[in-house]
C-alpha cells in the first residue's frame, strides 16, 4: 500500500468539498493500493492536526481543537513525522501563501494547487520555481488552474511536448463569467443580481472583482501560454476590465458588493443593443503566431459554439497544425466546488502514479 499524506491549506468552498471527496473515495483508493490521508487542515489563521487523518467530523473538530499556527511550524511538525509522501494542497486564493512554495519543496513537499497565483508570477520567479522543483525532484500539479476539472492543461502540454504546433487557443475560459452572461443575456435580471447568483453558486473567485476585471481569464491565458513555453507576463495580456476604477480601488469585497448596482445601467444598455440571436460572451484568445493575448467582451451568435454555451460551461478551442481548421474542443463546467475539488483529487491520483 502506498501511503500519501495531504496537508490542506484552504478549507473554503473548494477545500471543504475536497475533504469530503477524499473521505468518500477511500474504497476506490484502496483498490488502487493507495492510502490517502489528510492529517492537517488549515485556514488563514488556524490549523487542526490529527496524525491518522481527519474523519467525517472534521468541521466540528476544526472548530473545537484548531490552534493558531505559522507555516514554518507546520513544516517542522511534518518533518518530525518522517512521512514519506507529503503533498501540500493549495486551495487558497492567497498570494501570500504562494511565498511558502519554495520552502515547502525544499522540505520535501510536493504541491498541488487550485490557486493560480504561483503560475502567474513574473516569468523569472515562475522559471526559478521550476528549477527548485527539478533540484529537489518534487512535483507541482495544477490542472484545476484552467477550466476547473476539465483536462485542459494536460491536453495542451501533451500536444506541445509531442511536437504538435499549437497556433491558437480561444474560448470562454471563465465559468463564472459564462454563467453571468448566459443568465444575464436570457433572463430579466439586473447585472448585479446575476453576479450575486454566480457568487452564491461558488463560481466566482473569493473576490468577484478578480473575475469581472478579467484578471482570472488573463491568468488562465498566461498559464496556457507558459505551457507552450512562451515566456509572457500578465502585463502582456490586453484585458477588457469590466470593473470601473473607483470600484476596483474600494478595498473590501463587501464595499464592492454594496456598490455593484452601479454597473446595472451600463450592462442593461449593452443588452438592449443585442440582436435577437446574439448573446454577450467574455472570451480569451492567444494567437501564437501574431503574439496576441487578449481578453474581451464580444457579441456571439446563439447558434455558434461560443454563443450556445449553457450554465457555467467553459469552452476551449485549441487550434493546431494537425487539427487544421477544425479545432480540438474541450467543453464542460468551468467552475464550481464539486468539479474543482474532483480535479484536485485527480491530480493527487496522477501524483501517486509518479512517486
Ligand atoms: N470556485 C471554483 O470554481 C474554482 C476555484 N479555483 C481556485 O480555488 C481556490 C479556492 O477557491 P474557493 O474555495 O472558492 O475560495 P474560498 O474563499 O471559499 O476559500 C479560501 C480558503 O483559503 C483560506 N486561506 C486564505 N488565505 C490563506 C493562507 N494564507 N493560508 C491558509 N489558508 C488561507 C481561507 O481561510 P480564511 O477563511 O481564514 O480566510 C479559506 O479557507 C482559489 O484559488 C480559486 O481560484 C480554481 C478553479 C475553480
Ligand atoms: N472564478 C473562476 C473559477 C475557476 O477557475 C471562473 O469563474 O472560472
Amino acid at each position: 500500500m502506498k501511503k500519501i499524506q495531504l496537508i490542506l491549506f484552504g478549507i473554503g468552498k473548494v477545500g471543504s468539498t475536497f475533504i469530503n471527496q477524499i473521505i468518500q473515495a477511500q474504497e476506490v483508493f484502496k483498490q488502487q493500493n493507495l492510502e490517502i490521508e489528510i492529517p492537517i487542515i488549515l485556514n488563514s489563521s488556524t490549523a487542526f492536526v490529527k496524525d491518522e487523518g481527519i474523519g467525517e467530523n472534521w468541521k466540528a473538530n476544526f472548530e473545537d481543537f484548531g490552534i493558531p499556527y505559522q507555516v514554518e511550524e507546520i513544516i517542522d511538525y511534518v518533518n518530525s513525522k518522517n512521512w514519506k509522501n507529503v503533498v501540500a494542497i493549495d486551495a487558497t486564493a492567497s498570494a501570500d501563501f504562494v511565498n511558502n512554495y519554495t520552502n515547502l519543496v525544499e522540505n520535501a513537499f510536493h504541491i498541488i494547487a487550485a490557486n493560480k497565483v504561483a503560475n502567474t508570477l513574473a516569468y523569472d520567479e515562475y522559471a526559478f520555481f521550476r528549477e527548485v522543483l527539478k533540484e529537489h525532484k518534487k512535483h507541482f500539479l495544477y490542472e484545476t488552474n484552467v477550466g476547473a476539472g476539465l483536462p485542459v492543461v494536460e491536453t495542451l502540454k501533451n500536444l506541445h511536448l509531442s511536437g504538435e504546433k499549437v497556433t491558437k487557443i480561444r474560448g470562454v475560459f471563465s465559468g463564472s463569467l459564462s454563467y453571468i452572461f448566459n443568465t444575464f443575456s436570457e433572463e430579466n435580471k439586473n447585472f448585479s443580481e446575476v453576479v450575486a447568483l454566480a457568487e452564491s453558486k461558488g463560481y466566482t473567485e473569493p473576490d468577484p472583482r478578480v473575475d469581472l476585471s478579467g484578471t482570472d481569464v488573463a491568468r488562465k491565458l498566461l498559464i496556457l501560454g507558459r505551457e507552450l513555453q512562451l515566456s509572457y507576463n500578465l502585463e502582456d495580456v490586453v484585458v477588457k476590465n469590466l470593473v470601473p476604477a473607483y470600484l476596483t480601488e474600494t478595498n473590501s469585497v463587501t464595499a464592492f458588493q454594496e456598490q455593484i448596482t452601479d454597473l446595472d445601467e451600463e450592462f442593461q444598455l449593452l443588452k438592449s443593443e443585442l440582436k435577437e440571436n446574439e448573446v454577450l460572451r467574455y472570451i480569451g484568445e492567444l494567437d501564437v503566431e501574431d503574439e496576441v493575448l487578449e481578453v474581451k467582451l464580444v457579441k456571439a451568435q446563439k447558434e455558434n459554439p461560443l454563443g450556445a454555451l449553457q450554465g457555467a460551461d467553459s469552452l476551449f478551442e485549441i487550434y493546431t497544425e494537425s487539427y487544421g481548421t477544425q479545432p480540438l474542443v474541450i467543453q464542460g463546467a468551468g467552475a464550481g466546488a464539486a468539479v474543482t475539488a474532483r480535479g484536485l483529487v485527480s491530480d493527487v491520483i496522477k501524483l501517486a502514479e509518479r512517486i
